[in-house]
C-alpha cells in the first residue's frame, strides 16, 4: 500500500475534508505570514505596547510565526502493518504530550493525551498516535472536538475493533485570566466501537489511562 499523507488520508470522512472545505472543523488554509505579521503590530501597538526598542522590534514577527507553527501540522505518513501475530489486546500509548490553541481566546492549553485501540486486521506504527495527535493539535482547537477527531481518524484509518483517546488539559484562558482557577484540567473522552458499547472493555481502558500510583 502506498501511504498517503495525513491530509490525503483524511480526504474520505465528513468529518475531515481537504482545505477549505474543513470549516467547522477548526483547520486553517495557508497562512500569510506577512499579513500576520502587520496584524500583529497593529494588535501591539493598539494595546499601547512600545516597539520601538531593540529588544521589541521584530515581535510582531515573532508573534505571528509563532502563531504559525502553532496552527501549521507537521505531514506525516501513515504506516500501517499487518496484524499477522492476531494481537487482540489493547495498544494504549499513554501520556502523550498535547499542545493546542484555544480557538475562543488563542490562548493555549497543554496537557497529556491517552490513546488507544483494540486492533483489527491492521496494526499502527506506535509513533502515529502522537503524530496524529499533533496533526488535529495544529489549529484552533475545542478539547472536545480534538478528542472526537483523534477517535473517528483512527477508527476510519485503521478500522479497529475499538478506539478510546482521553485528553486532560490546562486552558491558560481559564487559570491565567478569565474565572483565573490555577490547577484546574479539563478531561475530555472519546470511545468507539467495543471500548463505548462493552463495559468491560471501556473498564481496561480507562484503568490503563489512570495515572500509576
Ligand atoms: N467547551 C469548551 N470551552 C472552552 C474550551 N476552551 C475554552 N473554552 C471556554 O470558552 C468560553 C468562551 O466564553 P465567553 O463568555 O465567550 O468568553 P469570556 O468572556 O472570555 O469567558 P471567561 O473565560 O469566563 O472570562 C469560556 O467559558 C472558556 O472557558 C474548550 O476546549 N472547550
Ligand atoms: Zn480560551
Amino acid at each position: 500500500m502506498n501511504p498517503a499523507p495525513a491530509s490525503q488520508a483524511t480526504a474520505p470522512t465528513a468529518h475531515h475534508r481537504t482545505r477549505p472545505a474543513w470549516r467547522g472543523t477548526g483547520a486553517v488554509a495557508e497562512p500569510d505570514l506577512e499579513r500576520a505579521t502587520t496584524g500583529a503590530r497593529i494588535l501591539l501597538e493598539a494595546l499601547g505596547i512600545d516597539l520601538e526598542n531593540e529588544s521589541m522590534a521584530r515581535t510582531p514577527e515573532r508573534m505571528a510565526a509563532s502563531f504559525v507553527e502553532l496552527i501549521t501540522p507537521r505531514p506525516f505518513q501513515l504506516t500501517t502493518f499487518p496484524n499477522d501475530g492476531g494481537y487482540d489486546e489493547l495498544i494504549v500509548a499513554r501520556s502523550i504530550p498535547v499542545r493546542s490553541l484555544c480557538e475562543h481566546h488563542m490562548l493555549p492549553f497543554i496537557g497529556t493525551a491517552h490513546i488507544g485501540y483494540l486492533p483489527g486486521e491492521r496494526i499502527l506504527g506506535l509513533s502515529k498516535l502522537a503524530r496524529v495527535l499533533e496533526h488535529f493539535s495544529s489549529r484552533p482547537q475545542v478539547q472536545e472536538r480534538l478528542t472526537v477527531q483523534v477517535a473517528n481518524w483512527l477508527e476510519a484509518q485503521l478500522g479497529p475493533v475499538g478506539v478510546g483517546v482521553v485528553i486532560e488539559a490546562e486552558h491558560l484562558c481559564m487559570t491565567l485570566r478569565g474565572v483565573q482557577a490555577p490547577g484546574t484540567t479539563t478531561i475530555t473522552s472519546s470511545l468507539l466501537g467495543v471500548l463505548r458499547e462493552d463495559s468491560r472493555s471501556r473498564a481496561e481502558f480507562l484503568a490503563l489511562t489512570r495515572p500509576p500510583r
